[in-house]
């Protein structure tokens, strides 16, 4: 595989985490199919009903708190080892990338591990499953908390998007990993990628939106498809 020396950036969504028994968020047993994501991951539904909103976060971090990475994930945190320039954006807030040993990882949607003070804005790591008390509050000030990701109608962190659509720009190699490509603006990257003249290779187990712009297409399970493009 000839990306030794190649500057090859990874964009990963809910696919990458299907085979560690993550639900995906469209998938057949899509997070989704029982609700719709802005009434739950959207800062008017947590306005609404925190406890609810919470009851869904404390619910997926016991199913990641259950999985362990796959070979998908092991693979990417390898090819950081290899090349030079290799950088990983993700879209997933399940943090499986970091415990695969993956350390140059761009969250952009944040985690499901931190929380954040709403009075405050402060940010801490909280990885105790079950969760005491719902809703957490903050440990400082007593305001409530809430999960420390990107709900729809946010905007991405400035820092974790500049660096993303900067490397995306520059990459040479852009590898479109288990994401429907439905979500701005991450999906954006990509198109942005190949705008400057990346070659796009996707890993996916069936067409996406993006699938028309990808000039390698790998089909099947991701913890299958990925090692072996690797090798
Ligand atoms: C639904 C979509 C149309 N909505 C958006 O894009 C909106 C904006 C918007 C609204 N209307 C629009 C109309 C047009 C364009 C955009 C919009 N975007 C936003 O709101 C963003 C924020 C977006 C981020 C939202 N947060 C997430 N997550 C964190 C929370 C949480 O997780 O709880 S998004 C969440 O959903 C997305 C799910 O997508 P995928 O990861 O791709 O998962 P999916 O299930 O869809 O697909 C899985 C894929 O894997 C494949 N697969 C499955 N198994 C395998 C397998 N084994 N192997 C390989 N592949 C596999 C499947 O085939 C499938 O293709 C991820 O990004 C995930 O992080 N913010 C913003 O625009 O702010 C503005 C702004 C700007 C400045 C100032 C103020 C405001």
């Amino acid at each position: 595989m000839g990306a030794m020396r190649r500057r090859v950036v990874a964009l990963t969504g809910a696919g990458v985490s299907a085979e560690s028994g993550v639900p995906t968020f469209r998938g057949p047993e899509g997070l989704w199919r029982r609700y719709r994501p802005e009434e739950l991951a959207s800062p008017e539904a947590f306005a609404r009903d925190p406890i609810r909103v919470w009851e869904w976060y404390a619910w997926r971090r016991e199913c990641i708190a259950r999985a362990t990475p796959n070979p998908a994930h092991r693979t990417l945190a390898a090819m950081e080892e290899v090349l030079p320039d290799f950088l990983l954006i993700t879209q997933n807030v399940d943090g499986l990338h970091s415990q695969a040993g993956s350390r140059r990882v761009i969250e952009l949607h944040g985690s499901l591990w931190r929380m954040r003070c709403v009075r405050e804005g402060r940010v801490w790591e909280d990885r105790r499953v079950p969760l005491p008390e719902l809703p957490p509050r903050c440990p400082a000030c007593g305001a409530l908390a809430r999960p420390d990701v990107v709900w729809f109608g946010e905007p991405l962190p400035k820092a974790a998007w500049t660096q993303a659509f900067r490397a995306a720009a520059e990459a040479e190699i852009f590898l479109i990993i288990g994401t429907s490509g439905l979500v701005e603006p991450a999906a954006s990257l990509p198109r942005w990628a190949r705008a400057h003249g990346a070659r796009l290779i996707e890993f996916n187990i069936e067409d996406t939106a993006l699938t028309p712009l990808a000039d390698e297409v790998w089909r099947g399970p991701v913890g299958e498809t990925l090692p072996r493009w690797w090798a």
